[in-house]
Order: C-alpha cells, then structure tokens, then sequence
C-alpha cells in the first residue's frame, strides 16, 4: 500500500520551494503527493514578483476532493496567502478528518513571507493562523522570522529557542519544531521538537553553503513524509532533519542569488545505457 501526503501550498515557477519543493521531498521520500494549491507565484532567485490567489472554495474542494477519494495519511501546509484561504482551508480539514487528535496527522509550517522577503500572507493571514491553524496543528515548524512574528520574541542562540518554543505551544499545536537555519553564527544547526513537557535537540552540522532556498519546506514535508508512512512525531521530525540536512550538502547554485536545496541525493543511480 502506498501512503499519501497532502501539500496545501503555493507554486514557485522557479521550482525550488512551495509545493514543488513539497512534492519533489514527497517522491524521494516514498510516498505518494496530492496537491491543493493556494496561489501560483511569479518567482526566482531574485524575488517573487507577482501573484495571483485561488479563490477560497477551490482550495477548499482539492483538499476535500483528494481526502474523500484517495485518502490522506499525512497533511502540511505552506504559503496560504490569505485570510479568507486560511478559514476555507480550517473548515475542509475538519471535514477530511486532518488536524490534531484527529485521524490525519496535520503539519503547519506557518510560511509568512519568501527568504527574499517578500510577503506571502497579510495582516488578515496572520490573525487566521494564530486563531484557526495553531489550535490544529500536529506539528508546528516556524524559522526564526515566524517565531518573532507569532510571539514577539527575537531569538539569538539555543537556549532562546527553547523559550520560544514553550510560548508557541501555549498557542495551540501538539508539537512544536524551532528551526535553526537563520543562527548562522552557531556551528551546528540544531532545531528543538517540544511537545509540551520534553525537549528533544535535533543535531546537524551546518555547511556552509549559500544554496538554502526551500530548506524549510523541505524540511517540512518530509516529516510529512515520515508521518504519511507512519512514524512518530519524534522519528518523523529526525527522518526531516535527516533529509534536510543532505539536502542542504547537495545544494546547488541556479539563477542569480539563491540556489535550491536538492532532493535528488535520494534518486537511485542512472540505470539508463543509451544503445543498451
Ligand atoms: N546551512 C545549513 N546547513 C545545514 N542545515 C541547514 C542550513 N540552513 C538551514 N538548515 C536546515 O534547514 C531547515 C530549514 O531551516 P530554516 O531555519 O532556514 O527554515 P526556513 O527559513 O523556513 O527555510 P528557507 O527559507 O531557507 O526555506 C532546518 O531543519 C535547518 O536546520
Ligand atoms: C510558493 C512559495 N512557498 C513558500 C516559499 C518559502 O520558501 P523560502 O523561505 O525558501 O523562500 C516560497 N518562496 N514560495
């Protein structure tokens, strides 16, 4: 039987985050991905440049449509876009039975604007998270940015991690999953899991590559990945920091700035002999 997981999620034309991120991390970790798509992006490596969102209903319907046909083992989210996307996308998760201590274990990572800054949801978006996905999410997985934007609190090294992961479970998710990438002055790059009462460090050396762009989509889906086929949220989150950190070593540079991270490192070896 093969599992399935659900992106909910925005396109980047240039291929290197939002769902396409999302489904390559989906393919190479083995399970099979269904789309919901919330907005097409005009981006690449210097920005996003335009965008238009898919109205509310249409979102709601790929989720329900996929859900009640196919069967969704595990769900995330990535860049909603709007508040009247994030309550359509609400009310279609308690229909499909996604969300915490519901049967479809629901990852939320809370996408508020690309890495080249630019905004991906506005003021209304903001509030639609905080009051209606944090209080469902099984797993919470924000940067630093996001940290900063749904508590205040500015976060400098490990220990201020841990903090700021105490104040976001008060929010609502079963787990929350501090990610480090943005403390480029530590070493190591290690993200916290907390799940109310235990820390957990997930540990991982940090290279030095300027390659990152999808690094947290990445990430986040293939804990998706690993929740799909069944682990726990502890194993689940090692398996995505695992996939993520050979994903940021096999970086590779396209486009102007930003390259993307890879998911091809899992892809068996060309097997194909021309005139074979
Ligand atoms: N230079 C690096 N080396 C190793 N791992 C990294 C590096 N940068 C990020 N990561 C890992 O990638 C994941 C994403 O981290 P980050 O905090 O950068 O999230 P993000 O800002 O949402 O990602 P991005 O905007 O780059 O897609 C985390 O698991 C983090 O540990
Ligand atoms: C459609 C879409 N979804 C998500 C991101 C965030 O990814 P990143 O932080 O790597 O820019 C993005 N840039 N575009």
């Amino acid at each position: 039987m093969v599992a399935s997981a659900l992106t909910i999620a925005g396109s980047d034309s240039g291929g290197a985050a939002g769902l396409q991120a999302d489904l390559r991390t989906f393919l190479t970790c083995g399970v099979h991905g269904l789309v919901a798509v919330t907005a097409v992006t005009v981006q690449n490596t210097l920005g996003v440049h335009d965008r238009s969102d898919i109205p509310p209903h249409v979102v709601a319907g790929q989720i329900e449509a996929v859900a009640a046909d196919m069967g969704v083992n595990a769900a995330k989210t990535g860049m909603l876009a709007s508040g009247e996307i994030i309550k359509a996308v609400a009310e279609a998760c308690d229909r499909a039975d996604i969300g915490r201590d519901r049967a479809v274990p629901f990852v939320v990572d809370p996408v508020a604007a690309s890495m080249h800054g630019h905004p991906l949801f506005d003021d209304a978006g903001l509030a639609a998270l905080r009051e209606e996905l944090l209080p469902r999410a099984t797993v919470l997985t924000p940067n630093l940015d996001e940290v900063r934007l749904l508590t205040g609190l500015t976060v400098t090294g490990r220990a201020e991690m841990h903090e700021a992961a105490v104040a976001l479970h008060a929010l609502g998710p079963r787990y929350v999953l501090v990610k480090s990438g943005h403390l480029t002055e530590d070493p190591e790059c290690v993200d916290v899991l907390y799940d109310g009462t235990d820390f957990v460090d997930l540990h991982g050396p940090r290279f030095a590559t300027p390659h990152t762009h999808g690094a947290g989509d990445s990430m986040a889906s293939a804990l998706t990945a690993g929740l799909a086929r069944g682990m726990s949220v502890p194993e689940a989150a090692r398996f995505g920091k695992w996939f993520v950190s050979n994903a940021v070593a096999n970086s590779y540079p396209m486009g102007a700035k930003v390259g993307p991270v890879s998911a091809f490192w899992r892809l068996a070896p060309e097997e194909f002999t021309p005139g074979g």
